[in-house]
């Protein structure tokens, strides 16, 4: 019987899957890899076997149900022909007490939940399938790898938030996210472009949340999202930094509370907020070349202008930090698929010394950056499973 280990990365949109063969360690052989997609329409599951051959496609139209309760109903039937040795997942905070991946325990489980209040989108969501598996294997070795590990090196001055130095004793400082993505893009440079992995580059994590990394010789200098998984860039439904004010002013003239604004600030802002349609790229898309001229649509080139604007914005903020820019990386769901952002973004970069290849761009190549760019710019797939599975192995 062939000893397998699955990862879990669950995210604000999707709950993704890998299944591995574990005794093939180095070369991180996938068996099955699938994904649960969930929005307002609706949940749909995929997932194929190593050779690509598909091996479930659903959809369903009622969102409440229990994703992760069937998916491990699903990965029951594989159960007589693999031995389960161990599971890793992605979760989004580890505080300021994980630093490193870690078995979890009863005890360090305890200890995630209770950083609940500084995610409130994700780290439920994350620690579900923990849960999950606890109660029906609860010998099985769990291992949790966080998003905030990769931004441990950022300094002291971009730690600190300029607040009460009481609420710097209560953790409210930042932390940054995507952190294993950012792992495993910076380990591909090393290994594909060592240039930009010493260099002066930053990597463009834009999925359904959507950050950016000041990666400098290796190592995170600085990051767009910070206390919480709300700051930085404009998001799928997540407005990203905003003034305070307007929260003082939600309270003040609407009477919200906690779960009003974090329905207001977490769920329906962003690119659904402003579009007035969806948090999705594809659909943004799709829907204004249906109908360029219709009212919908000019909200919707309102909504990607200004996601537009502010990764230039902020792209701007991290390259002075840097002080300079080498390389840029484009990665997860827009990073990797949406050629019209990455166009829109590169021509607005001129002033940094970014000439993009539109024939490149068009067709996804590794690099989009002409030869003579000052530049190097890259799309690069990200693994996260991949990523995870490495610390898995490392405990084993
Ligand atoms: N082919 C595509 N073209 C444009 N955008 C895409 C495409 N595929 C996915 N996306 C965007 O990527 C998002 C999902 O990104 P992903 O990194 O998988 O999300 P998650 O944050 O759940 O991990 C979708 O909501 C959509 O906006
Ligand atoms: C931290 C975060 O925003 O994650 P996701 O992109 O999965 O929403
Ligand atoms: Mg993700």
């Amino acid at each position: 019987m062939q000893d397998v280990i699955i990862v879990f990365n669950s995210g604000s949109s999707s709950l993704k899957f890998t299944v591995y063969d574990a005794a093939d360690s180095q070369s991180a052989a996938v068996l099955i890899k699938g994904e649960i997609e969930q929005n307002q329409n609706g949940a749909r599951f995929h997932a194929r076997d190593q050779d690509g051959a598909v091996l479930a496609e659903e959809g369903w139209s009622d969102t409440g149900f229990d994703i992760f309760d069937h998916l491990f109903r699903w990965l029951e039937q594989f159960s007589q022909k693999g031995r389960l040795v161990a599971v890793g997942h992605r979760i989004v905070h580890g505080g300021a007490e994980f630093l490193e991946p870690v078995r979890i325990t009863p005890e360090v489980l305890d200890r995630l939940e209770r950083l609940t209040p500084f995610d409130p989108l994700h780290q439920q969501a994350t620690l579900a399938p923990v849960k999950a598996i606890a109660q029906k294997l609860p010998d099985l070795v769990q291992i949790a790898c966080f998003d905030t590990t990769f931004h441990k090196t950022i300094p002291k001055v971009a730690r600190l938030l300029p607040l009460p130095r009481r609420y710097e004793a209560q953790g409210v400082v930042r932390y940054g996210f995507h952190g294993i993505s950012y792992s495993y893009i910076a380990q591909r440079l090393a290994l594909i472009d060592p240039a930009l992995a010493a260099g002066r580059t930053i990597i463009a994590h834009l999925g359904s949340g959507a950050s950016l990394c000041a990666l400098k010789n290796g190592k995170s200098l600085e990051t767009t999202m910070g206390f919480s998984a709300l700051d930085g860039l404009m998001m799928g439904t997540r407005c990203g930094a905003i003034d305070p004010g307007v929260l003082l002013y939600m309270v003040q003239e609407e009477q919200a509370d906690w779960s009003a604004l974090v329905q207001t600030l977490y769920h329906e802002s962003g690119l659904r907020g402003v579009s007035g349609v969806s948090a999705d790229m594809r659909v943004l898309r799709e829907m204004r070349a249906k109908d360029p001229q219709a009212p919908g649509s000019v909200r919707i080139t309102e909504a990607l202008d200004l996601f537009v604007y502010r990764l230039l914005q902020e792209i701007g903020a991290l390259t002075a930090v840097m002080g300079g820019l080498d390389g840029l990386v484009f990665t997860a769901g827009i990073g990797e698929h949406d050629a019209a952002l990455r166009h829109d973004l590169c021509q607005a970069l001129g002033w940094a010394g970014v000439t993009l290849d539109d024939a490149a761009n068009q067709r996804h190549a590794p690099v989009i950056s002409t030869s003579d760019s000052r530049v190097r710019v890259r799309v690069e797939p990200t693994d996260e499973e991949r990523e995870i599975y490495m610390s898995v192995l490392k405990f084993l």
